[in-house]
């Protein structure tokens, strides 16, 4: 790094942003331009690396995550230099940088990995809570310590951890649709899942492998945190002020109408004398609660700091990047929340803002810059040839692969479904008889069988049901 003055400095190759993709992107680039200075500019003091990556086959990856001090990625790597101060302005014709604490930096290639925030149904009401960093969590756990009952908002991710975990508060559970968790499972997984609300949790018999998370990691100031991700819930405690253990009640097909700070004249279907907020439902019902959270989906983070610039954005507000992760702004690529696949998507694969995701991007884009400035070709990574995420929901290891709620297929599919109550929902999507997904819910062990199968696209329309059928060792089968 040349420094031209105290508050200007050059770095070929910048990096906005401390979560996943951001530091596995600069992370590559210090490891393949072991000469050069990488500069990683983020709002958050702590960085997110990942940690313990395993390979589970062709395409599923599993691995933690540590939130960790910016030193400690230094010391890994010695051209890698952090600096805590947000970016709140790009210049990207004259290629330079501006962040919160007056340092202007230029740059040769710029990656942007600034993440999302979430999509709050109803913005700057206290009593409206989204979750996203280690604030977030902590102003969500404080709400909760002093609650009675909270109302649910969203069917993703978000809503499906929390509603599991909350112990000692009811959850009134509002969703648009006619099952619960609509975009990771169908009504069938839907149905196999909702026992597991209705009875005790089972006392957590393995501590967590993955790590906890600080909360003594920020200070106060409003900067946007890292997005929390796996087990996130484990290291706080998600406990309201009763004596219960899980207490969900699902509104199904409904959404929040308004929100009213006072109960006069609501028809009211639960109340409690210490209610904050009372939410008035499309179906006509008002619940009365300590505050209502909105899990409704993320927003990219684009906004300010990027206004100015002529970058094509996707309908979900994305930056757009191309087969090389590049934005339609020159030397400008970004990766994680903040972008949108904008190339032609393998059959098998579509995006979804996941913690996986985000780290292949932020690998795949770090390669994508060397290769343009070495002017080397780069072909799109194997990584995007089939979906594939691995997760856990309801204390179930959660499989998804490929076109598991047969997106994009229309009427042009059949299903096969296998399901043991309590024990595993095997789900597998067919078109024209070739394997285009498949929901694997439970210890199935059949992950790597059906990754095959969807990668090779065997004709498999001679085999009917036997696909799923359980006295057969599948995996034998197909040797
Ligand atoms: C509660 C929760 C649970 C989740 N659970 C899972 C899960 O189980 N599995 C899974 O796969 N995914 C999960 N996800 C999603 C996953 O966490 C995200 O998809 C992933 O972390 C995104 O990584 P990212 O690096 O793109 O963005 P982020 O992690 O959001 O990082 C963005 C970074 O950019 C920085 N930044 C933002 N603006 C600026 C600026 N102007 N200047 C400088 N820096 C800036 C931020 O400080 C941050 O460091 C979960 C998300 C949440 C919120
Ligand atoms: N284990 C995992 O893999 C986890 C992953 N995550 C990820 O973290 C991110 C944030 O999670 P989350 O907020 O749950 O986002 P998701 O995108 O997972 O889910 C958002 C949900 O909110 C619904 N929704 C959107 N707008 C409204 C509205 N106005 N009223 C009612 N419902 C609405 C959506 O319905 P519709 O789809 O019909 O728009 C969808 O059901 C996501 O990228 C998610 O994938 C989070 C937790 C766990």
């Amino acid at each position: 790094m040349a420094g031209t003055s105290e508050s200007e400095k050059r770095f070929r190759f910048v990096v906005v942003g401390g979560g996943i993709a951001g530091v596995t992107c600069a992370e590559q680039l210090a490891l393949q331009f072991p000469s050069e200075d990488i500069a990683l500019l983020t709002a958050a003091p702590l960085v997110k690396t990942v940690t313990n990556f395993r390979q589970v086959s062709k395409t599923l990856q599993d691995f933690s995550v540590e939130e960790q001090p910016a030193s400690i990625l230094e010391e890994k790597y010695p051209n890698l230099k952090v600096i805590h101060s947000a970016v709140k302005g790009l210049h990207a014709k004259q290629h330079v940088l501006q962040t919160e604490n007056r340092q202007v930096f230029h740059y040769e290639k710029l990656c942007l990995c600034s993440g999302a925030r979430p999509k709050l149904l109803i913005p700057d009401n206290p009593n409206v809570l989204g979750i996203r960093d280690t604030d977030s969590a902590q102003e969500f756990q404080k709400h909760l310590s002093k609650a009675k009952r909270m109302v649910v908002v969203g069917n993703g991710g978000i809503a499906l951890e929390l509603v599991y975990e909350v112990e000692g508060c009811e959850v009134i559970w509002a969703i648009k649709d006619k099952a619960i968790g609509n975009t990771f499972f169908d009504a069938g997984a839907a149905q196999f899942l909702i026992p597991s609300l209705e009875a005790d949790k089972p006392e957590k018999a393995l501590p967590c492998k993955r790590t906890r998370y600080t909360t003594a990691s920020k200070d106060g100031s409003g900067e946007l945190g890292s997005a929390l991700g796996p087990d996130w819930h484990e290291g706080i405690s998600l406990r309201g002020t009763e004596e219960v253990s899980h207490r969900v009640h699902v509104e199904y097909e409904c959404e929040i109408k308004t929100i009213y700070s006072q109960r006069e004249g609501l028809q009211t279907v639960r109340t409690n004398s210490t209610d904050i907020v009372y939410a008035h439902l499309t179906n006509g019902k008002t619940f009365g609660c300590d505050f209502i959270v909105s899990a409704t989906g993320v927003v990219p983070n684009t906004e300010p700091f990027l206004h100015g610039n002529n970058f094509e954005l996707a309908d979900d507000r994305g930056l757009k990047v191309n087969e090389h992760m590049l934005t339609s702004v020159p030397d400008v690529y970004a990766a994680g929340d903040v972008c949108t696949a904008g190339w032609e998507p393998s059959a098998l694969w579509q995006q979804m803002r996941l913690w996986t995701q985000a780290r292949q991007m932020g690998w795949y884009a770090a390669r994508c810059i060397v290769a343009d400035v070495l002017e080397e070709p780069i072909e799109l990574d194997f990584c995007f040839e089939l979906f594939s995420h691995i997760t856990k929901f309801f204390n179930y290891k959660v499989v998804l692969l490929g076109k598991f709620n047969a997106q994009g297929l229309g009427s042009n599919h059949e299903l096969l479904v296998r399901c043991t109550k309590g024990h595993e929902y095997v789900k597998v999507v067919l078109s024209g008889g070739r394997m285009m997904g498949a929901i694997l819910i439970g210890e199935t062990d059949l992950e790597e069988t059906f990754e095959n199968l969807i990668l090779n696209q065997m004709d498999l329309s001679s085999y009917g049901e036997e696909l799923l059928n359980p006295n057969i060792d599948i995996e034998d089968y197909f040797d």
